[in-house]
């Protein structure tokens, strides 16, 4: 057999060079081009399909904005702090710009259940799976498809989206056999998306807000960031698409190559910090209370009235049938409790009639929840993040501490850790079913694989496991694993390519040795 050593050094990704001096922005091209319906040289269009459309002169937002004027909207959601009680005082218009509550505590956005609640359980069931798989604006998006419980109030015309989400709830049918005996096993894969994770689900809200304050000449000059690679690939695109300006701060050197060409190439105002992400975190916070750029990350609760849609996805695509179990990795914890949210408000508002159970997965080099969870709860300490693989999860402050704590405690759940050895096999092990999967759930299924060996879940429970980003934006580390070049890593699960020569009875003596190694079917 000839030499493994697969990946040649030359095909080796180079580190980007963050500084380069050609990386400085520059406002993009805009390219038009117009299209016409009455080319006499197409042919007619199919009868059925002509029958159903819209004016030639009208496009979707017109179309939306025309039979508008027919509905009534009598649904509202306010900014309240964070957990308060019912009788708290306090609260604030959406259209203000206020991301702490007057105690410098987290804001929720609490919607009027009371108007909700006019309709039952099956209305909304129906209203929701009469809106997949349509084009019609704004609804055509997942996360718009549900616009009564995300943003009531705003124009469909002010709505910034990609018709994101109505991610695949895909069957890992042998994965769960294979490593698990797991019948009932799926991954949602949220990362299947615009920019490649679950992101643009919760950005699509905050830029179309924020499309709206500036149309409402509220002082909103830009859109900001800190971000480990995937807030900053969403708000760059969300805001490329509505001519807003976007400001992103990242760690220098610390996140992916497709990660940081995203905002690059979507003509953000990029800056690379000598720092790691709670570094950056912290100056942006600092920056937009000074500046008039509005914070995008997911101390902002807006955010995470899109990514709780994602838990509405689920059941819908289960048909309404609660999964027993739903995993999702963990690093400044907004997406936790987004999911946590999603599932109670079905509950609340009789979609489903019970909660699942959830699990929060973090690295072991990035676990300050963990830790705090593993102390039953008693003593929450922020962590200097390690470097991990599952680099968009290398967060050491969590800012959303409390409503992951909040989340775990009211639906009885657990918080599991992966080391970089567990996460990497558990990636490869995947992907070896034919995923192709990012780090990050790499440490979800890894949560998984120790709950089950410990028979937490059982082997009938249905499960899904929540994949975050796509993994071509982390191609690196699958190169690196798969070249068993990460130190002290045994790479278990390598598949390194063989080199052989150009020789007929070469490539037969290797082909031959494979074969016999494999079981007949
Ligand atoms: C790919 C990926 N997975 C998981 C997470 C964790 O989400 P959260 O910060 O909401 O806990 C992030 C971002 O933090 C991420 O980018
Ligand atoms: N993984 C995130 C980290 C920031 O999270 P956010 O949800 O608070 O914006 C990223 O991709 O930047």
């Amino acid at each position: 057999m000839a030499s493994c050593s697969l990946f040649h050094p030359q095909t080796k990704i180079k580190p980007f060079n963050q500084n380069h001096p050609r990386l400085t922005y520059r406002p993009p091209t805009v390219i038009s081009c117009s299209f016409s319906t009455s080319n006499p040289s197409s042919p007619p269009p199919p009868a059925a399909a002509s029958k159903n459309r819209r004016a030639a002169d009208e496009n979707i937002r017109d179309e939306a904005r025309r039979q508008r004027s027919t509905t009534n909207n009598t649904f509202s959601a306010k900014y309240v702090p964070f957990n308060a009680g019912p009788d708290s005082p306090e609260f604030y218009s959406l259209d203000e710009i206020v991301y702490r509550s007057r105690s410098g505590g987290l804001l929720d956005v609490q919607h009027d259940m009371e108007s909700l609640k006019k309709f039952d359980g099956a209305y909304w069931r129906d209203l929701f799976d009469s809106r997949v798989g349509k084009t019609t604006w704004p609804y055509g998006s997942g996360v718009w498809s549900k616009k009564e419980w995300v943003l009531p109030e705003i124009d469909p015309d002010d709505i910034v989206s990609a018709f994101e989400g109505n991610s695949n709830l895909f069957w890992a049918e042998r994965f769960g056999k294979q490593f698990l005996g797991m019948n009932d096993l799926w991954v949602k894969h949220c990362g299947i998306s615009h920019t490649g994770s679950f992101k643009d689900l919760g950005m699509t809200v905050l830029i179309s807000q924020v499309n709206r304050l500036r149309k409402m000449k509220r002082p909103v000059v830009g859109v900001g960031c800190a971000s480990t690679g995937d807030t900053s690939a969403a708000l760059s695109a969300y805001c490329a698409s509505a001519g807003i300006p976007s400001i992103v701060f990242l760690p220098a050197n610390k996140i992916s190559i497709a990660q940081l060409v995203q905002p690059i190439a979507n003509g953000a105002f990029v800056l690379s910090i000598d720092t790691d992400f709670d570094g950056c975190m912290k100056l942006i916070r600092e920056v937009t209370s000074e500046l008039p750029i509005y914070l995008a990350n997911s101390l902002n609760s807006l955010r995470l009235e899109g990514q709780k849609t994602a838990a509405v996805e689920i059941l819908q695509q289960f048909d309404w049938e609660v999964p027993d179990w739903v995993i999702v990795p963990g690093g400044n914890l907004g997406n936790i409790y987004a999911f946590y949210k999603g599932f109670k408000m079905c509950h609340e508002l009789g979609l489903v009639d019970r909660m699942p159970r959830l699990v929060c997965a973090q690295a072991a080099n990035a676990n300050p929840l963990y830790l705090y969870y593993k102390s039953g709860w008693k003593d929450f300490k922020a962590v200097k993040a390690s470097t991990t693989f599952a680099s968009a999860i290398q967060i050491g402050d969590p800012v959303s501490i409390d409503r992951a704590v909040y989340a775990l405690k009211n639906c009885n759940g657990i918080v599991e850790e992966a080391t970089e050895e567990e996460l990497m096999d558990a990636m490869a092990q995947a992907d070896s079913t034919g995923m192709f999967i990012c780090p990050h759930t790499g440490v979800a299924l890894t949560a998984l694989i120790k709950l089950r060996n410990s028979g937490v879940i059982g082997p009938l429970d249905r499960t899904v496991v929540v994949s975050t980003a796509h993994g071509l934006k982390f191609t690196q580390s699958k190169i690196d694993y798969h070249s068993k070049e990460i130190k002290d890593m045994a790479c278990r699960f390598a598949n390194p390519p063989v080199q052989v020569k150009a020789d007929f009875g070469a490539v037969m003596d290797v082909l031959k040795k494979y074969l016999g190694s494999k079981a007949p079917i």
